[in-house]
C-alpha cells in the first residue's frame, strides 16, 4: 500500500481529537499544568475549606452514584430496613400494654398470654429482619468496595507518568486501601444507620404524638439545647476530623517508602530516623484525635444528661398525668420506652454524621483520581492510527499481543525540533530543538554527560511525556496520532535496572507476551543467555525473583529483561546499558545477547560500553539537551571533541579495567 508521509500539524482540532470531554474541574489539558493541577489536588486534601459547594456536590453526587449498581441488594435491604424499624418501633408499644394488662389481671390471664406471645413473635421477627439487613447491608458494602477499588486502581494506573512523578506510591496505596474502606462505610453502613435513625425518630415522634402530645411538647423542651450543643460539636470536629485522617495517611506513606526501600535505609543505617519519622505523624494523628475523642466524649455524656434530663420530665410530668388518670402506668412506660428510642438515635445519627465528616476527606481524594482525565491516554479508543495506511486500530479488551505488532511498519522515528522540560521542573529545559533520526536496522548510540537527557529521549519516544514545543514521528506520523499502546507494544526497553514482578522467572520472561507457550519461553530464554543460569535455580523457572528482582543478580535481571523483550519482538528497541560494571563474563553474555535482539531493529541505545559505542552506526553526544556532535566513533574520535574527551576518560579507562 502507498503510503503518503504524513506532515504532523497542530491545530486545536487535532489536540479535541484526544481530549476526552471533561468530567470535573479538575481535567488537566496539557502536560505542563499536571503539576499544578496535583498541587491543587493535595492542597485540597489538607485544607478543609478550600472545596466549594459546587465540588461537594459533585462528589455527594458521585458517592451516592457508588450505589446504582447494586439496587437490587440495597432494595432488599431498604425493605429489610423498614420492616426491622417497623417492628423495633412496635415493641414498645406492646410493652406498655402488658403493663397495664398486668395491672388489669382481672381479664384473666388469657390477655396477658397473648401480649407475651406477640412480643414473642415481634421480637423473633425483629432478630430475623434485623439480621436480614445487616447481610444485605454488608454484602452491598462489600460489592460496592470491590467495584470502587477495581475503578480506582485501574484509574490510578491509567495516569499519565508525569501524575507519577508527584504522587508517591504510599499515597496512592492509601486512596486503594484505607480511603476506599472509609466509602465503603460510608455508602453503606453510615447510610443505613442515618436511615434507621430518622425512620425510627419519625417513627417515636408520630407515635409519641399519639399516645400524649402533652408529653411530647415537655419532651421536645430539650430540643433546641441539644442543637446548639450539636453544632458547636461539629463544627469543631469536621476539620480535626479531616487532619487525623491526612496524618494517618502520611505515616501510612512514610511505612510504605520505609519497606520499600528498605535496603537503603539499612545501608544507611538510618532505621531509627525512619521510625521516629513514622512516629511523629502517628503522635500529631494521636493528638488531634486526643481533642477529637475528648469533643466526642463530651457530647456524647451532653446528649446523656439531656436525654436523662428529658426522661426525668416526662417522668414526673407523665406521672401527675397518671394520678389524674389522663395516662395509664403501660403508657407511661411506652412513652418513656419511646424518648429513650428517640435519644438513642439522635446519638447514633451523630455519631453516622461524624463518619460523614470523616469521609469528606477521602471522597475528596478518592474523587480526584476517578475523575482525573490523564494528558496521554493510554489508549485512544477509536482513534488508533496504524502508521502505514492510517487505519483504525482495535485495542481487545483481551489485551492480547498479537495484534499490536504490525509486520508492515519500518520502525522509523524521528525527533523533529523537540523541546522538552519536565513538568515539575518548570521551565527548565532538558532537551532543546532535538533533531534525531532512528533508522531500521541501524543502531545509534547516545552518549554524554550525565543529567544531559539520554533517559529523557527514551522517555519521549514510548510517550511517557509529549514534548512542549516540536513533535517525534513513528514513519512520518506524529507519535500523537497514534495510539499509545500500539506505539508501546511496538517498542522493547531494556533498561538499566529492569523492573522484574516477584513472580517466577517464566512469569517474568512471559510478561511482555503472556499467551506463549514454555517452549518459546525457553528458546526466548536461550537467546538471551538466561537458560543456563535459570536451569540451574533448584526450581528452575518456577523460581520466584522476590520483590523488583531482588533475589537476582544485575546481569541475570538484564538477561531476563532481554528475554522478555525478544519474545515481544518489537520493531523498535530502546536500550539503557548499566552502568554498574558486571563481571566480563556476565558482560560478554549480555553483550553477545543483546546484539542478537538489536539484528534488524530500529535500536537507540544509551551507551556505556566501548564496544556498543564502537559498533554502533552512527554516535550521538548529547550535553545539556542538545545533540553537540555526531558521527561514527572513528569520525567522532578524529574530531578531538567531547566525545574524545569521553572515550579517553571513561570507555577507555573501563575498557582497560577489563583487560
Ligand atoms: N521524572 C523527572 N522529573 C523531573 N526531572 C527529571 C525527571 N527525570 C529526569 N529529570 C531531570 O532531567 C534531566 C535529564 O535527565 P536524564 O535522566 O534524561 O539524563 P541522562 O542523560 O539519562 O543521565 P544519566 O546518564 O545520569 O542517566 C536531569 O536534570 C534530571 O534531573
Amino acid at each position: 500500500m502507498k503510503r503518503t508521509p504524513h506532515t504532523p500539524t497542530h491545530t486545536e482540532d487535532d489536540m479535541e481529537m484526544f481530549t476526552v470531554e471533561p468530567l470535573t474541574p479538575t481535567t488537566p489539558s496539557a502536560p505542563g499544568e499536571v503539576q499544578r493541577i496535583d498541587e491543587k489536588i493535595k492542597k485540597d486534601q489538607s485544607d478543609a475549606k478550600s472545596s466549594n459547594n459546587t465540588t461537594t456536590r459533585a462528589q455527594f453526587r458521585w458517592l451516592i452514584g457508588q450505589c446504582r449498581h447494586e439496587l437490587l441488594y440495597m432494595s432488599f435491604a431498604i425493605i429489610a430496613i423498614i420492616v426491622a424499624s417497623g417492628i423495633n418501633l412496635s415493641i414498645p408499644f406492646f410493652v406498655g400494654k402488658l403493663i397495664d394488662s398486668i395491672q388489669t389481671l382481672v381479664k384473666g390471664k388469657s390477655e396477658l398470654y397473648l401480649l407475651v406471645g406477640t412480643l414473642g413473635i415481634l421480637v423473633l421477627f425483629m432478630s430475623v429482619f434485623n439480621g436480614l439487613r445487616h447481610y444485605f447491608i454488608v454484602i452491598t458494602a462489600e460489592r460496592i468496595v470491590v467495584r470502587l477499588r477495581g475503578e480506582l486502581f485501574r484509574k490510578v494506573i491509567e495516569q499519565d507518568i508525569a501524575f507519577f512523578d508527584v504522587h508517591k506510591t504510599g499515597e496512592l496505596m492509601n486512596r486503594l486501601s484505607s480511603d476506599a474502606d472509609v466509602l465503603r462505610m460510608t455508602v453503606t453502613v453510615n447510610v443505613e444507620t442515618g436511615i434507621r435513625c430518622i425512620l425510627d425518630s419519625i417513627g417515636c415522634i408520630v407515635i409519641l404524638v399519639a399516645l400524649s402530645w402533652k408529653l411530647l411538647l415537655i419532651m421536645l423542651l430539650v430540643v433546641p439545647v441539644v442543637a446548639v450543643g450539636a453544632v458547636i460539636y461539629l463544627r469543631f470536629v469536621g476539620g480535626l476530623s479531616r487532619d487525623v485522617q491526612d496524618e494517618l495517611a502520611t505515616a501510612s506513606e512514610i511505612a510504605q517508602e520505609t519497606i520499600s526501600n528498605i535496603r537503603s535505609v539499612r545501608s544507611l543505617a538510618k532505621e531509627n530516623k525512619q521510625v521516629r519519622f513514622y512516629e511523629d505523624n502517628i503522635n500529631q494523628a494521636y493528638n488531634r484525635a486526643k481533642h477529637l475523642t475528648l469533643a466526642a466524649a463530651s457530647f456524647t455524656g451532653g446528649m446523656m444528661l439531656a436525654a436523662g434530663i428529658c426522661i426525668l420530665l416526662v417522668v414526673a410530668y407523665g406521672g401527675t398525668m397518671v394520678l389524674n388518670g389522663e395516662l395509664s402506668t403501660g403508657q407511661l412506660t411506652s412513652f418513656v420506652l419511646y424518648s429513650g428510642f428517640i435519644a438513642m438515635s439522635l446519638s447514633t445519627g451523630s455519631g453516622v454524621y461524624f463518619e460523614f465528616l470523616k469521609a469528606l476527606g477521602a471522597t475528596e481524594r478518592v474523587y480526584s483520581i476517578i475523575t482525573r482525565i490523564p494528558t496521554i491516554p493510554i489508549s485512544h479508543e477509536n482513534k488508533i492510527v496504524n502508521p502505514n495506511d492510517i487505519v483504525n486500530h482495535v485495542i481487545s479488551e483481551d489485551d492480547s499481543d498479537e495484534d499490536e505488532i504490525d509486520s508492515t511498519m519500518r520502525g522509523e522515528l524521528s525527533f523533529h525540533d523537540v523541546s522538552f522540560s519536565y513538568p515539575t521542573r518548570g521551565e527548565k529545559k532538558v532537551l532543546t530543538d532535538f533533531n534525531l533520526d532512528l533508522i531500521p536496522g541501524k543502531v545509534v548510540a547516545l552518549v554524554g554527560e550525565s543529567g544531559g537527557g539520554k533517559s529523557t529521549c527514551i522517555q519521549l519516544l514510548q510517550r511517557f511525556y509529549d514534548p512542549d514545543s516540536g513533535y517525534i514521528t513513528l514513519d512520518g506520523v506524529d507519535i500523537k496520532e497514534l495510539d499509545p499502546t500500539f506505539l508501546r507494544k511496538n517498542i522493547g526497553v531494556v533498561s538499566q535496572e529492569p523492573f522484574l514482578f516477584g513472580t517466577s522467572v517464566r512469569e517474568n520472561i512471559k510478561y511482555a507476551k503472556d499467551t506463549v507457550g514454555d517452549d518459546q519461553v525457553f528458546e526466548a530464554a536461550r537467546q538471551a543467555n538466561a537458560h543456563q543460569f535459570i536451569q540451574q535455580f533448584p526450581n528452575g523457572y518456577d523460581t520466584l525473583v522476590g520483590e523488583r528482582g531482588t533475589q537476582l543478580s544485575g546481569g541475570q535481571k538484564q538477561r531476563v529483561a532481554i528475554a522478555q523483550a525478544i519474545l515481544k519482538k518489537p520493531k523498535i528497541l530502546l536500550l539503557d546499558e548499566a552502568t554498574s560494571a558486571l563481571d566480563s563474563e556476565s558482560e560478554h553474555l549480555v553483550q553477545m545477547a543483546l546484539e542478537r535482539l538489536m539484528k534488524g531493529r530500529t535500536v537507540l541505545v544509551i551507551a556505556h560500553r566501548l564496544s556498543t559505542v564502537k559498533n554502533a552506526d552512527l554516535v550521538c553526544v548529547i550535553s545539556k539537551g542538545r545533540i553537540v556532535e555526531r558521527g561514527t566513533h572513528n569520525e567522532l574520535v578524529k574530531q578531538n571533541g567531547m566525545y574524545k574527551q569521553l572515550v579517553e576518560k571513561q570507555l577507555l579507562s573501563e575498557d582497560s579495567q577489563s583487560k
